[in-house]
């Protein structure tokens, strides 16, 4: 029997990626996708690249009848999701996509973005969706929080390399470039054609962005103190695709034969021959992340490099993946595509 499955939010890129993904996967069924502006309106109409799929129209989240569904998809906006997921019902299955659940701690929430929690005890009770390293808790959670994107790749850079301890903790710089659509599809002026090609620019510079959230609960936890990274995003003139670029202070050869040991037996991480270095051509449209590792002419330190695609593996993807381990289903089931080059 294949799950059936809403996507709440279903109009946004997240939401198209979730249907992409669930269209070829064999053990999964899309029986609703919700909006808000757009409920009302078929599929077809948002998005003409999916019309061979027959979908179901766009509904509104209280016309879904949730008694049918095993497992539900939330890809809303910050802050809206808690106020949504608060009022589904407490047995059903939800990966949400937003931040909102991310942060284990409601002042720490707060602090990032700005507003009270609107569901402490669920915020509580989520489980940190970055499936490598939270497997088990994943397959018997009820609510799991997707990642950042950004916040993921720099976690399957650094995260290894801070168990095998070899890194001095108070030396990571994360340079991360991050393609367009990790901003959705609401319109804003920077995302314009002509104020975003032929240029580059950094964003959240000194240290403001809220996924250090992310990197300040996950690396702290891992080291047992408090581990505080550099991190500058910049808005990279793509479709998709997130470059990290970590600068590093550590051996070179034992940071690579860290990643190595600690991703053998992934799937979907690829660590590469020690001195090649990613691109975000070799990751466009699937699940899998390129980590590489060269020195520097600088003895004694190392840059490692990691790639994925911030709508698959950096949200749509890894929520996916996670839904298998919720629903007691293959991890790699729907996910396997090989990447869309050139
Ligand atoms: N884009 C990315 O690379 C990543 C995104 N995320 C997170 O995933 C979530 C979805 O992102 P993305 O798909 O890019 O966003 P989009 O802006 O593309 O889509 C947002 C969706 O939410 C719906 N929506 C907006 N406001 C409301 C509301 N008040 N009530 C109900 N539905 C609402 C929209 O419906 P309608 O169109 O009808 O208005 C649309 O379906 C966000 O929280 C984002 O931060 C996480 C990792 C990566
Ligand atoms: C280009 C761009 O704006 N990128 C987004 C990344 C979005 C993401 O990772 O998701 P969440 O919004 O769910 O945290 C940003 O830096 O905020």
């Amino acid at each position: 029997m294949t799950k059936k499955i809403a996507i709440i939010g279903a109009s946004g890129y997240t939401g198209a990626e979730l249907i992409r993904l669930i269209a070829t996967h064999p053990g999964m069924e899309i029986a609703a996708l919700a909006a808000n502006s757009k409920a009302g309106q078929s599929m077809d109409s948002v998005y003409p690249h999916l019309r061979h799929l027959r979908l179901p129209d766009l509904v509104t989240v209280d016309q879904i009848d949730f008694d049918r569904i095993d497992l539900a998809f939330c890809a809303l906006p910050h802050k809206t999701s808690q106020e949504v997921i608060r009022d589904l019902p407490k047995t059903l299955k939800i990966v949400d996509l937003s931040a909102d659940f991310r942060l284990r701690d409601p002042a720490e929430y707060e602090k990032w973005y700005g507003n009270a929690h609107a569901a402490v005890e669920m915020q509580r009770e989520a489980v940190y969706g970055l499936t490598e390293f939270y497997r088990d808790e994943i397959r018997a959670a009820r609510l799991v929080a997707g990642t950042g994107c950004n916040a993921a790749t720099g976690q399957f850079t650094v995260r290894p390399l801070i168990e095998a301890g070899v890194i001095d903790l108070d030396e990571i710089i994360l340079d991360m470039k991050c393609a367009v659509s990790g901003a959705g599809r609401s319109l804003k002026e920077n995302l314009l054609h002509a104020e975003l090609s032929e240029g580059y620019n950094a964003y959240a510079v000194g240290g403001t962005h809220r996924h250090l959230g992310e990197f300040d609960q996950e690396f702290s936890r891992l080291a047992g103190r408090a581990v505080k990274v550099q991190f500058t995003p910049h808005l990279m003139p793509a479709n998709r695709g997130i470059l990290c670029t970590a600068y590093l202070k550590g051996e070179a050869q034992a940071i690579h034969a860290a990643l190595q040991a600690a991703y053998a037996n992934e799937p979907f991480i690829e660590v590469l021959p020690f001195g090649e270095t990613p691109s975000t051509h070799h990751i466009r449209g699937s699940n899998f992340v390129h980590i590489g590792v060269t020195g520097d002419r600088i003895g004694g330190r190392a840059i490692v490099v990691s790639a994925l695609d911030n709508l698959c593996k950096g949200s749509s993807g890894q929520a996916i993946q996670n839904a298998n381990l919720m629903l007691g289903l293959p991890e790699t089931e729907g996910l396997m595509m090989a990447p869309l080059f050139p």
